[in-house]
């Protein structure tokens, strides 16, 4: 049965100190990231979704990701093995929250690392980014998870960002959107749509043809009015900071049987 659950997590005090990558530090201004993240939280249930906290960890910097923590396929929440060892102990509460909401629970094992972030799902083809936190045994376990439950998994190189949905994502209709910059090999995507900015890459399907995007990407938000949807634009500017974007800070819930 259709349900509108979206996971969500309290930033951290200590998220100044969350990791970055491919991005140069820069002070991150923790009241304002708080006042983001409830507007975004605000933006979620404006449109239809009940959010669901997971109990905030207050020692992980990076806990408000909580995207990276689990992967759902259908009812099953497959808990992740983060490929940051900093960020391991955030996926202890986020099991105990999907697994009260009725989820069948699943993990990915030592010697297997996986980020929620480097997983996107177009219908029942599950992209899987191997890159600097997906290994090669986070992507098998993946696929032996999801694949007995019909899902077809393609898996996919990243070197050039943080996480495959850093570059792409897929709009209502399923066409990727994305910076061919950014991405090692356009050419494993069918239907692809190259937008104007690299924060325009990232859109969270909130149904209809609603998509929450970043601030920071007005010129693709024009594109896609041009194109029929709707934009809803939060302003995320201090998660960016971190390499953070806007799929990133919840996990959808959308075939729960409980
Ligand atoms: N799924 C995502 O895009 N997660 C962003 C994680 C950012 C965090 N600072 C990290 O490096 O793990």
């Amino acid at each position: 049965m259709p349900s509108k659950k979206a996971l969500i997590r309290r930033p951290s005090p200590r998220l100044a100190e969350g990791l970055v990558t491919h991005v140069a530090r820069t002070e991150v201004d923790l009241d304002r990231a708080v006042k983001q993240w409830e507007a975004y939280a605000e933006a979620l249930r404006t449109h239809g979704w009940e959010t669901v906290e997971v109990d905030p960890a207050d020692d992980c910097p990076d806990s408000v990701f909580v995207e990276d923590t689990v992967v759902m396929y259908k009812n099953v929440a497959l808990i992740t093995r983060p490929g940051a060892q900093s960020r391991r102990s955030e996926t202890i509460a986020v099991e105990e929250t999907v697994a009260s909401l009725g989820c069948s629970v699943n993990w990915i094992w030592d010697p297997g690392t996986l980020d929620g972030g480097d997983v996107l799902k177009i219908g029942d083809t599950v992209y899987v980014g191997r890159g600097g936190r997906t290994n090669a045994a986070g992507v098998q376990q993946l696929r032996a998870a999801f694949e007995p439950l019909g899902a077809r998994v393609v898996s996919v190189p990243v070197s050039k960002v943080l996480h495959l949905k850093s570059a792409v994502t897929a709009l209502p209709d399923g066409t990727v959107i994305g910076r061919i910059p950014l991405m090692d090999t356009p050419s494993l995507f069918g239907r692809f749509l190259h937008v104007p900015e690299d924060s325009g890459s990232h859109v969270v399907l909130l149904g209809g043809h609603k998509l929450l995007m970043a601030a920071s990407a007005p010129k693709t938000a024009e594109l896609f009015a041009d194109l029929g949807y709707e934009p809803v634009v939060v302003d995320i500017g201090e998660f960016e900071k971190l390499e953070g974007c806007v799929t990133c800070l919840s996990v959808r819930l959308r075939e729960l049987y409980a």
